[in-house]
C-alpha cells in the first residue's frame, strides 16, 4: 500500500510527517512501521514520526520516536507539525494542536514559530551515568521527562552511543538527558540523548528544560529570554510571568513523496 509522507525538521531534529486525517491510513501505527520509516539507510530517515490525525475538536499530533515508542510531547516536532498544518491543510495561526500532553498553541510568521509549551515541573536532583562516569542532574518534566546536567565541556560525556544510565525508580519510562555548558549571560549550549531516538541534533522540550534549570540557577526574573544552542541550530526560550514556557525556533518542510514502507 502506498501512502503520502512529508519530511521536515526543526534545528535538524528531523521527522517523517504522515498525513492521516481520518485515521484510516495507518490505523494503529505499528512500531515496526515507524522504525522502517525512520531508518536512515533503508527508509526515509528521521528522529521520529509525526502522524497528523483530525479529530472532532482539532488536529492531533501522534508523535513516535525512531524506535517506535510513544512520547507525550515533541517541541521541535510540534513546530514542524504546525508548519505542515499551515502550508498543506490551510490552518491559520495561532493554532491549537492536541498532543498526549494536552493542547499546545502555536503562533508565528516567517521561518520561526513559537510554541506555548505549558508549565514546567521541576523535581529533585537525580544521577545519570555514561561510561562509568556520573553526574548530578535536575529532573524536569515538560510533559516528557528530562534530566539536565551542567558540565564543563560538551565532550565530557563522550559519544552518547547508548541511553545514559538513570534511576529507573525516578524515570520508569526512560528519560531524555541534556548535557549543558554556559556560553554567556542567558546563553547556553547543549547536547542531548533522546529517549527512543539516540543522540540527536536538537530537542525542543530538552531546550525548554535546560532554560528552566539555567533560569533557576541564575535566579533570573520571569520573562528573561534564554538562547539555547544545539548542534543543529538555535532555540529561544522564555519562562513567562504566568509560568508558561514559550519556545521559538525554525520549522521547515524539505521533501514530500509517497512510500510503501
Ligand atoms: N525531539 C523532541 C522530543 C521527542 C520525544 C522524546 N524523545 C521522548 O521520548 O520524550 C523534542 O524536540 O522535544
Amino acid at each position: 500500500m502506498s501512502y503520502p509522507f512529508l519530511k521536515g525538521h526543526g534545528t535538524e531534529n528531523d521527522f517523517v510527517v504522515l498525513p492521516d486525517p481520518d485515521g484510516t491510513v495507518h490505523g494503529d501505527l505499528s512500531a515496526e512501521r515507524v522504525r522502517a520509516l525512520c531508518d536512515r539507510r533503508a527508509g526515509i530517515g528521521g528522529d521520529g514520526v509525526l502522524r497528523a490525525v483530525r479529530r472532532d475538536d482539532g488536529w492531533f499530533m501522534d508523535y513516535r520516536n525512531a524506535d517506535g515508542s510513544v512520547s507525550e510531547m515533541c517541541g521541535n516536532g510540534i513546530r514542524v507539525f504546525a508548519r505542515y498544518l499551515h502550508e498543506r491543510e490551510g490552518e491559520a495561526f495561532p493554532m491549537r494542536i492536541q498532543t498526549r500532553d494536552g493542547v499546545k498553541t502555536l503562533d508565528g510568521a516567517g521561518d520561526e514559530l513559537t510554541a506555548d509549551m505549558g508549565t514546567p515541573e521541576v523535581f529533585e536532583d537525580t544521577t545519570v551515568s555514561v561510561g562509568g562516569r556520573s553526574w548530578t542532574a535536575r529532573h524536569v518534566s515538560m510533559g516528557n521527562p528530562h534530566a539536565v546536567v551542567f558540565v564543563d565541556n560538551l565532550a565530557e560525556a563522550g559519544p552518547l552511543l547508548e541511553e545514559p544510565e538513570h534511576d529507573d525508580g525516578v524515570f520508569p519510562e526512560g528519560v531524555n538527558v541534556e548535557f549543558v555548558v554556559r556560553r554567556g549571560e542567558h546563553h547556553v549550549a547543549m547536547r542531548v540523548h533522546e529517549r527512543g531516538s539516540g543522540e540527536t541534533r536538537s530537542c525542543g522540550t530538552g531546550a525548554c528544560a535546560v532554560a528552566v534549570v539555567a533560569a533557576l540557577a541564575d535566579d533570573a526574573p520571569r520573562g528573561t529570554a534564554y538562547r539555547v544552542d544545539v548542534p543543529g541550530g538555535t532555540l529561544h526560550v522564555v519562562w513567562t510571568e504566568d509560568d508558561r514556557i514559550l519556545m521559538t525556533g525554525p520549522a521547515l518542510l524539505v521533501a514530500e513523496g509517497v512510500t510503501d514502507l
